[in-house]
């Protein structure tokens, strides 16, 4: 099969959509409702704060909402605007279209700049209200103060700046910290101000510590991790064993920031251990106590391939000798962060983000687990996740910091997640110290904005409309192949075949009495037979249905009915392999894939396991079944069904598409289709209608559209479609398109040339290149994927495929397939010297995969 270009725009797009969205979480829950306000609970809640019991300030959803509009992540020029259930605004975005965003605060009103703001005597000399403060209030506002400019101060020195997502959370924070103080008097220019000046003077009078505390599994990458936030060697790491045999206190200075660090021998995960694990949590205790830590690092790698609840044990004995409340402080550290993403149930690869979320979700859901806390489960609450990278070779931008796949600097993200825990529990500690702040509220979110690039590549993708097939009166139903333009091939060939000599073909026994010359000649005639038997066959075949065809229209005329006469003149058909079944990754002979080849159907409905790899129930790895359907309406509109539904202890999804198609005459075609897809944990539905023209002999346009209900958005789509045959063994397909969500628009283009051998299907050698162009956002993202097919020796095939995107990260994928037994052989030893490779070199190869 080729392989489409929109297989590659997917994956740019995912990577772009990533990079756009901002942040290495899920991405930002914001839902639009329709003129474009962003409407979210919490407005309802940043309300009730203000006179309610203050438990929730806020919740994560209107920090994802800052969030998208900080990072730049709305639709073109758009103003964000929050407003309150009152209808008062509380903040507002605005931003040129393109361009960075500014993030400003209405209400407290924007002032003039005022440096001295935050200390005491300015305070009483600014307003009414200040002065109905008590001088306690004065106070807590003051200290408020000095924590924001603090605050300010560590992201200067981060080099990040305050409009970064998180940032842009705590400092809202600590506005609605402000406003329960009564105080409109507490702005975040001023704080800035101050910040400036003090960063500028160079003063090391940065009264910042925080103590981390770091755990997780033994060989995880924690005094790794330790090194890279220090920037130095502090403590060693062990490739072979383990490192850190107690626990230790590691203490530095980066940035002016005091960092205590408690590093720890790794735990174990199985049951029988958790004694072993017990003694390291005590001595982990007696240890901490003169110093609590602030933030826990909860270490774990990214790559580690675990949807079993393996690590419980350890958990809750994380959870039952430190305490639940642990995890309010606990960020989910993932090590190895530049692993390249495994296959996915398609056989392509996971792009890396829906790679990340779901390797953060297993980690977070086994922590709800093992705190037996069901709300931990739910995203709002889930701990936040960073990942890390610690490989001496891995990736950096031009100021040397490691980066990871997404092009994102990991460690000022780590440190700035670390420090904003900090900050904002001292910050709540002076609004209501009795209420301890959960930081998890403000990170924990998920994404449901519509991804748009994604619905537009699968927009863009060429679909073949449904045919009615020979025995239902139609040609041959199959799109690759043109019925006109394969019946007019070379007359003269046609007799070759009758004309040759007669062959007999040996026996094994008598193959190896051969020559090698003489064997080489003999496979070169037996296969050139066999080349001109297969055309020979498709030329019948093709003329039978062109007969059947026309056939079919004269009884159509005649008795109305083309199907009987049809059938009437068909031959019985013949049996043909079906293309094998996915197989299961460890060879068992129970298993019937590997001891049955199906044969092709020779009735219209097709029924089919679907293999899940990384199934949870890993009993016989079958999670699913696919069904197919092509059927005649009245006889007269063809229709094509499948279904895909997979089904496993924990997961449910449905994929279901389905098409109906009606000819205008000789040239046209108009498709109506109805899918469902999972995207995420959502399914949306899609109503898509398309007309084809074949307006020249050989090219053929097509125009479509689309609507896709997903949750509460609508997203609707564009795209038109061209199609030219370049002599006999070129295509080229043309695609542009836009779909559009509210005011969010993106826009794309596929081309793609398609090589294939003059006598195909006959001969097999394909290839295709393919570019594509997706502009969303303000970024342009650019794809090139190449695919191509050939044959290798009489007995193998391979299928080698290569995509790269303008941010220079790409794939090769070389897929082999053979029946020769000495190749067999030489494959087994790949896998094994890469096992061996591995052994003595563990932490090598982190950055590409093999498949
Ligand atoms: N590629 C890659 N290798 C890593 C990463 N983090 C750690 N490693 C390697 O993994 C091995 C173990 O790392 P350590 O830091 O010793 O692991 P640990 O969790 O401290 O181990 P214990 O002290 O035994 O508990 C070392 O060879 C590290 O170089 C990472 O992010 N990427």
């Amino acid at each position: 099969m080729i392989f489409g270009s929109s297989e590659a725009a997917k994956q740019f797009m995912e990577e772009l959509e990533r990079e756009s969205g901002g942040g290495s979480y899920a991405g930002a829950e914001v839902s639009q409702d329709i003129d474009g306000q962003i409407v979210t609970d919490s407005d309802e809640e940043a309300d009730t704060d203000e006179e309610g019991d203050g438990k929730e300030l806020f919740d994560s959803a209107a920090l994802a909402a800052l969030l998208k509009a900080a990072t730049g992540g709305d639709s073109d020029g758009g103003n964000i605007t929050i407003t309150s259930q009152d209808g008062s605004r509380l903040f507002s975005v605005e931003r040129p279209a393109g361009l960075g965003s500014s993030l400003r605060s209405l209400r407290p009103a924007p002032r003039p700049s005022q440096p001295n703001l935050f200390t005491h005597s300015s305070l009483q000399n600014s307003g009414e209200s200040e002065n109905n403060l008590s001088e306690e209030e004065k106070k807590k506002l003051e200290t408020l103060q000095q924590i924001r400019v603090k605050f300010l101060r560590l992201i200067h020195r981060l080099g990040l700046s305050s409009d970064e997502p998180i940032a842009a959370q705590v400092l809202y924070r600590m506005t609605l910290i402000a406003r329960r103080q009564n105080s409109p008097l507490f702005s975040t220019e001023a704080a800035k101000m101050k910040a400036f000046q003090l960063e500028a003077e160079g003063k090391d009078d940065l009264d910042f510590s925080v103590n981390i505390l770091v755990i997780g599994k033994s060989g995880v990458g924690k005094s790794a991790t330790i090194n890279s936030i220090f920037g130095e060697e502090k403590t060693s790491i062990d490739a072979f064993g383990p490192a850190t045999t107690s626990v230790k206190e590691i203490s530095g200075v980066v940035d002016g920031v005091k960092i205590r660090v408690f590093d720890t021998p790794g735990l174990k995960s199985s049951a029988m251990e958790q004694g072993f694990n017990r003694s390291v949590l005590s001595s982990v205790k007696k240890l901490t106590k003169k110093n609590p830590p602030d933030i826990f690092l909860y270490v774990d790698r990214l790559d580690a391939q675990t949807r079993d609840l393996n690590d419980l044990p350890m958990l809750k004995t994380i959870t039952s000798c430190l305490g639940p409340s642990i995890w309010r402080s606990a960020i989910v550290t993932l090590t190895h962060g530049a692993s390249a993403p495994p296959d996915g149930p398609s056989g392509s690869p996971l792009s890396y983000e829906v790679f990340v979320t779901q390797r953060s979700h297993v980690v977070q859901q086994s922590i709800g687990q093992a705190v037996g806390d069901l709300r931990m489960m739910s995203p709002s609450l889930m701990n936040p996740v960073s990942l890390v990278e610690n490989h001496p070779s891995c990736r950096r931008n031009r100021d040397g910091h490691k980066i990871l796949p997404n092009g994102q600097s990991w460690r000022p993200q780590l440190l700035l997640l670390s420090y904003s825990m900090k900050i904002l529990s001292e910050a709540s500690a002076l609004s209501k110290p009795e209420d301890p702040f959960d930081h998890r509220k403000l990170f924990g979110f998920r994404t449901r904005s519509p991804p748009l690039p994604y619905m537009l590549s699968s927009m863009l993708q060429s679909r073949a409309h449904p045919k009615l097939s020979a025995e239902q009166g139609g040609d041959n139903g199959d799109s690759d192949i043109d019925l006109d333009d394969l019946s007019d091939s070379d007359q003269e060939e046609e007799d070759e075949y009758d004309q040759l000599p007669p062959f007999k073909p040996l026996r094994k026994a008598q193959l190896a009495k051969l020559s090698k010359e003489q064997r080489k000649a003999y496979f070169e005639e037996y296969d050139y037979r066999v080349k001109l038997l297969q055309k020979k066959q498709l030329r019948e075949e093709l003329k039978r249905m062109k007969e059947m065809k026309s056939k079919g229209k004269e009884a159509a005329i005649d008795y109305g009915y083309a199907e009987e006469e049809a059938d009437a003149g068909a031959a019985a058909p013949v049996a043909v392999p079906l293309p094998d079944m996915a197989l299961p990754p460890s060879f068992d002979s129970d298993n019937p894939a590997y001891r049955y080849r199906f044969l092709e159907p020779t009735s219209q409905f097709l029924a089919r396991p679907v293999l899940d790899t990384h199934g949870w129930d890993h009993d016989c790895g079958y999670d699913g079944v696919n069904v197919e359907q092509s059927l005649a309406i009245a006889s007269r509109f063809p229709a094509a069904v499948t279904v895909q539904i997979t089904k496993d202890k924990k997961d449910f999804s449905i994929n279901l598409d389905s098409s109906i198609a009606a000819k205008h005459g000789e040239n046209g075609s108009t498709m109506a289709g109805f899918d469902i897809q999972s995207i995420g944990k959502q399914l949306a539905y899609i109503v898509r209608g398309e007309t084809k023209f074949k307006n020249l002999k050989k090219n053929k346009t097509a125009c479509g559209i689309s609507v896709t209900f997903l949750g509460e958005n609508m997203v609707t789509g564009l795209k038109v479609e061209d199609q030219i045959i370049l002599g006999k063994q070129y295509v080229l397909v043309g695609s542009a398109g836009t779909v559009r969500s509210q005011s969010d628009t993106a826009y794309g283009a596929n081309f793609e040339l398609q090589r294939r051998e003059a006598d195909f299907p006959i001969g097999q050698v394909q290839s295709t290149l393919s570019m594509s162009v997706i502009k969303w956002r303000g970024d342009l993202a650019l794809g090139f994927n190449s695919m191509a097919q050939f044959a290798v020796g009489r007995n193998s095939k391979v299928a080698v495929r290569a995509g790269i995107n303008n941010k220079l990260s790409g794939q090769v994928t070389v897929r082999t397939s053979s029946s020769d037994h000495l190749s067999l052989a030489l494959t087994a030893i790949i896998p094994t010297a890469i096992g061996i490779y591995r052994k003595l070199w563990p932490d090598a190869g982190e950055n590409y995969s093999i498949y």
